[in-house]
């Protein structure tokens, strides 16, 4: 099927562009809903088959079929303990299923990836290193040049030279979602990443990861324990319990979403709250 004409034209864009100088306004802005439809699609489909994981004797996952569609954004929630960290482990690739396949880009998962970043609740910068250099850290060809970029996409163009050890826990976030996107991935795993962000810091980074995913078209997969937070972002949440999806819910509400004050963002939280 040939594709639409608006697709082959945004695969041409640059992946990171020169952004306007950045200010807060300029991070937390939400993305336009007239450019709902120009997505680039940048993002790698992921697949699971029959995917089993076990520690010794406990089996954490059990037999998941999943296939997550490249660009689509998916929450997984569950308890604490029912796998959400071990299956993100095994689709970046740094462990192995015990049975079953992973791919990515319908290339089979053997070990850690290229294209699949992840990303921590803690930053993980390296304190002996520049916001820049913690970047850029892969020290790609112009390393420089696409770090500055990608700190300019999530707002930070001013922190270049600054040492980790200044910044506020929202801002390492932001230089290590900067880390992530300076590679171009095609897939995003974040382990909750906002969990040790205060409230209203929290709602910037996810209108930041909204806008940025919006713009760059990568497959992301979200941790989180926050339902609300789940329902805000997601286009698709799923339960995981007792190492099985027992719930798999597409959500279809228009963005940019308006969080508690959408009545319907509550009836969805409460109907996943039912089977976490
Ligand atoms: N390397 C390991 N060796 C042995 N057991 C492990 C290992 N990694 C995880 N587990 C076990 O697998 C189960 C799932 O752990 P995992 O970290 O994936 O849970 P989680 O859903 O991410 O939990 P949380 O929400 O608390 O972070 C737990 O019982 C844990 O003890």
């Amino acid at each position: 099927m040939s594709e639409p004409a608006s697709d082959l034209r945004l695969r041409g864009r640059p992946f990171l562009r020169e952004v306007p100088a950045p200010t807060e306004r300029t991070v937390v802005s939400e993305p336009d809903p007239r450019k709902q439809e120009e997505r680039p699609v940048n993002g790698k489909t992921v697949l699971l088959d029959g995917l089993s994981k076990s520690f010794a004797s406990r089996r954490v996952l059990s037999r998941l079929n999943l296939e997550i569609p490249a660009g689509q954004l998916l929450a997984i929630v569950g308890r604490s303990g029912c796998g959400k960290s071990t299956l993100l482990r095994l689709i970046a690739g740094l462990d192995r299923p015990s049975s079953g396949m992973i791919s990515v880009g319908g290339a089979e998962v053997k070990s850690l990836q290229s294209n699949v970043r992840l990303l921590f609740q803690d930053a993980r910068l390296l304190p002996w290193h520049r916001v820049i250099s913690n970047v850029g850290i892969a020290r790609t060809k112009n390393w420089r040049d696409s770090a500055a970029a990608a700190l300019a996409d999530v707002g930070l163009a001013d922190r270049a030279n600054d040492w980790p050890a200044v910044l506020s826990g929202g801002q390492a976030q932001r230089v290590a979602l900067a880390r992530a996107l300076v590679s171009r991935p095609g897939v995003l795993l974040l382990d909750e990443p906002f969990g040790a962000l205060d409230a209203l810091t929290r709602m910037e980074m996810h209108r930041l990861l909204e806008r940025i995913w919006h713009e760059h078209g990568f497959t992301t997969v979200l941790i989180t324990h926050d339902v609300a937070e789940a329902v805000a972002l997601a286009d698709r949440v799923i339960v995981l319990r007792d190492g099985a999806i027992a719930l798999d819910m597409p959500i279809d509400l228009p963005r940019p979403r308006r969080g508690a004050a959408d009545t319907s963002a509550v009836s969805l939280q409460a109907r996943i709250l039912d089977e976490v």
